[in-house]
């Protein structure tokens, strides 16, 4: 099996491009590396190689954060002969807490070519798009997706990085952006049922648990169902917002009445203002008021190479031929 890394030199801020200069010299097998330039175009490089795997089997590796696998398997999805691993270099890796990611060169040579089989990809017609966004972890509409583009966006990225505390970012925006957010009602339409929610902060749409550095937002999902699980959390003050968030890391959040939560194949919200989206961290435009996003599940649409690390989806692939 060919074996390709797709490197993103600037995750966690340049940090990436150190990890792999050491990382490369690990590696024991014949592989190729392919260094991304920009936004965009891990996707493409994934494409372009996925396109030509009919000739043989193809093991990808993203070599970068959640960003960056997320371009990959968008790249890749869709191709059976393209089997896709990662190994996390960025700031949060929420992908490698789903799924599985690969640590060291001898973990790909050991398990890199044993298939844990196909998961599923969620997906967000935004409006004005003619192609809808995917995501491997969640998509969020509010109160997330506001604190996605701001810490894209910060130096403060940067500062985190450099002492080592990149899975604290997403927390110390929290704690920021709870002071200038302002709650919106959102309409729910899922199974021929609708439901409507005020003073909501924020509704993420996930397909594995994790999500923002480490917080267990969706304790059961699993991206091997067929199924995507919406979270709501509505109706509460700020001072309550930050408890039920200090809960979110272990996933107990869930106890708390104000976060509603349900399961299905599809899923329309509609917003009554104008709100950011984001699916997988990445900012994917703005929720128009009263104008519907569909999101939506994809089964099985890409394969993830190596053993799983999310137990209840190791489970249901042990023994998988
Ligand atoms: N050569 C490059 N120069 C600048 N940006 C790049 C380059 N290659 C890729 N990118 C972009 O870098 C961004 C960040 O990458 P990624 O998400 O993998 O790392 P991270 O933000 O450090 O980690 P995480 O998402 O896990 O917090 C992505 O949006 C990607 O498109």
């Amino acid at each position: 099996m060919d074996v390709i890394f797709i490197v993103n030199p600037a995750a966690r801020n340049g940090r990436s491009l150190d990890r792999w200069e050491s990382f490369c010299k690990q590696i024991g097998f014949p592989y190729e590396a392919v260094m991304t330039k920009g936004p965009g175009h891990a996707a493409a490089v994934a494409r372009g190689l996925a396109a030509k795997a009919d000739r043989g089997p193809l093991l990808l590796i993203a070599f970068g954060g959640d960003g960056t696998v997320h371009e990959v398997i968008r790249g890749a999805a869709g191709y059976p002969e393209v089997q896709i691993g990662s190994v996390g270099a960025g700031s949060g890796n929420d992908f490698g807490r789903g799924y599985l990611s690969f640590r060291t060169a001898e973990e790909i040579e050991a398990a890199g070519r044993k298939d844990s089989g196909s998961f599923d990809l969620g997906t967000a017609g935004m409006p004005g798009s003619s192609k809808p966004a995917v995501f491997v972890n969640s998509a969020g509409i509010g109160f997330d997706a506001v604190i996605s583009m701001q810490v894209n966006r910060s130096r403060t990225k940067r500062l985190f990085n450099r002492f080592g505390a990149g899975k604290l970012i997403y927390t110390f925006f929290i704690v920021r952006t709870l002071f200038t957010f302002r709650p919106f009602s959102l309409t729910v339409d899922a199974d021929g049922q609708r439901r409507k929610f005020d003073r909501v902060w924020l509704a993420a749409v996930s397909n594995q648990p994790y999500y923002g550095g480490g917080m267990m937002i969706s304790p059961g999902s699993d991206p091997a169902d067929g199924e995507l699980e919406l979270t709501v959390i509505h109706g509460l003050n700020r001072l309550k917002l930050l408890l039920v968030f200090g809960t979110v890391f272990t996933g107990s959040h869930t106890r708390f009445k104000e976060v509603h939560r349900q399961s299905g194949g599809a899923f329309r919200l509609t917003a009554d203002r104008r709100m950011p989206v984001h699916t997988d961290g990445e900012g994917a435009g703005l929720a128009e008021p009263g104008r519907p996003i569909p999101f939506e599940v994809r089964r099985a649409a890409w394969r993830l190479a190596g053993p799983t690390r999310n137990r209840k989806v190791r489970d249901k692939h042990e023994g998988t031929p």
